[in-house]
């Protein structure tokens, strides 16, 4: 039986297209607002989603309702942001005359504070954090592929028991949290891996397999770990690997860190990380709300953080027109000259 209720998506790309191709896969209700490049793109060739366990669904284009203009959203019982952080504010103004009291608002972007103009700007709606733990591969005309393991996370509500069953049978469960802080920065723990991969100009799965790479995330990783413990946040591990062993285990060599943390290195061989992504369009990336979040805390708290201040230029300037490829060692070099630099 057909749900009684509506989806709305809110930002058709990567992740868009993935979760709301596969809730629609399960019967739900679903519309898109995108670009009309990707409307264009799913009108011919409707949506083909798969993920690293073989799962297969085909969306036809007459199933879903794909729009460029907002208005749709005015109807939806849930909103699923899945702009980048860069138009949330935007996204958060324009939805704030269109939608109706009490729609769920899912904000699924990376970061901490991303939410906090929805927060405002709808103060009638029920606005959720939550995060995506699995990363997303956009493979051309309508193909969408989850590319590692991962869930939804989001905050818990009751309002969310409505949606539940559906992202159940979608296969993307929703699990739950209370306090989404420790979460939020569980998951930009792993994001500062973002960087680094954009940087490297190599897949995920090759980028981690190198142990240079994996030295450079370790320190930014330690770096943030240190700020979050003086502020007393333990963050959640998102791999059955607290951060604290993570960081130790990133920095074995090749051997011996795949016999011990294998499982970090299950990834679709094509997958990138979405600040490729950006930085492959052109496009603005979200650098500043992931090691700028790194950053900010340690001004907050009298501290530096040189490792990730690098990151952040080493970006700006890639976005700035000056991108290159780094390799491992030249990038830990930079990395490591950074921290010395900040504590002479
Ligand atoms: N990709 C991944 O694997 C993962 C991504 N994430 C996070 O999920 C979020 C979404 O990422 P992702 O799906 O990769 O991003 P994408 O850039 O692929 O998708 C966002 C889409 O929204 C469009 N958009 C922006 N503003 C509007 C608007 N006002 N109206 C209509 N469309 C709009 C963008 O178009 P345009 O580019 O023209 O602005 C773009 O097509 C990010 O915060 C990311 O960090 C989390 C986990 C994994
Ligand atoms: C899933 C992950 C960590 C993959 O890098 C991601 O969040 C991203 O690409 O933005």
């Amino acid at each position: 039986m057909a749900n009684d209720f509506e989806i709305c998506v809110f930002g058709a790309g990567n992740i868009g297209c993935y979760v709301g191709g596969r809730l629609a896969g399960a019967r739900a209700k679903v519309s898109f607002v995108g670009r009309p490049r990707i409307i264009d793109e799913i009108a011919t060739n409707g949506l083909h989603l798969t993920d690293l366990h073989g799962a297969k669904v085909d969306v036809l284009p007459a199933q879903v309702r794909f729009d460029s203009a907002p208005n749709r959203a005015d109807r939806a019982d849930m909103v699923l942001i899945c702009v980048k952080s860069a138009a949330v504010e935007e996204v958060a103004k324009t939805l704030a005359p269109l939608l109706k009291p009490g729609t769920v608002v899912v904000a699924l972007q990376n970061g901490i504070e991303i939410a906090q103009p929805l927060v405002e700007r709808l103060p009638d709606c029920i606005v959720l954090r939550g995060i995506v733990m699995f990363n997303v591969v956009a493979r051309g005309e309508g193909r969408f592929h989850q590319a590692s393991e991962g869930e939804l996370m989001v905050e818990e509500n009751p309002a969310l028991d409505r949606f539940a069953t559906v992202f159940r049978n979608a296969g993307l469960p929703i699990l739950t949290r209370a306090d989404m802080t420790p979460v939020l920065w569980g998951k930009l723990m792993l994001n500062l891996n973002n960087p680094i991969n954009a940087l490297s100009g190599i897949p995920l799965k090759e980028e981690l397999s190198q142990r240079d790479y994996r030295r450079c995330l370790s320190l930014a990783q330690a770096e943030a770990l240190e700020l979050l413990k003086l502020d007393g946040i333990a963050p959640t591990p998102m791999t059955s690997v607290p951060y604290g062993a993570m960081i130790r285990l990133l920095k074995l060599p090749n051997m011996a860190f795949t016999r011990l943390a294998g499982k970090v290195l299950q990834i679709d061989p094509l997958a990138r990380s979405s600040m490729w992504d950006d930085l492959e369009l052109g496009r603005k990336t979200e650098i500043d709300w992931l090691c700028g979040e790194v950053v900010r805390l340690g001004e907050k708290l009298g501290r530096h953080a040189p490792v990730n201040s690098r990151l952040m230029d080493l970006i700006h300037v890639a976005e700035r027109g000056g991108r290159r490829q780094w390799s491992g060692a030249e990038l830990l070099r930079t990395l490591e000259a950074a921290g010395r630099a900040d504590s002479d």
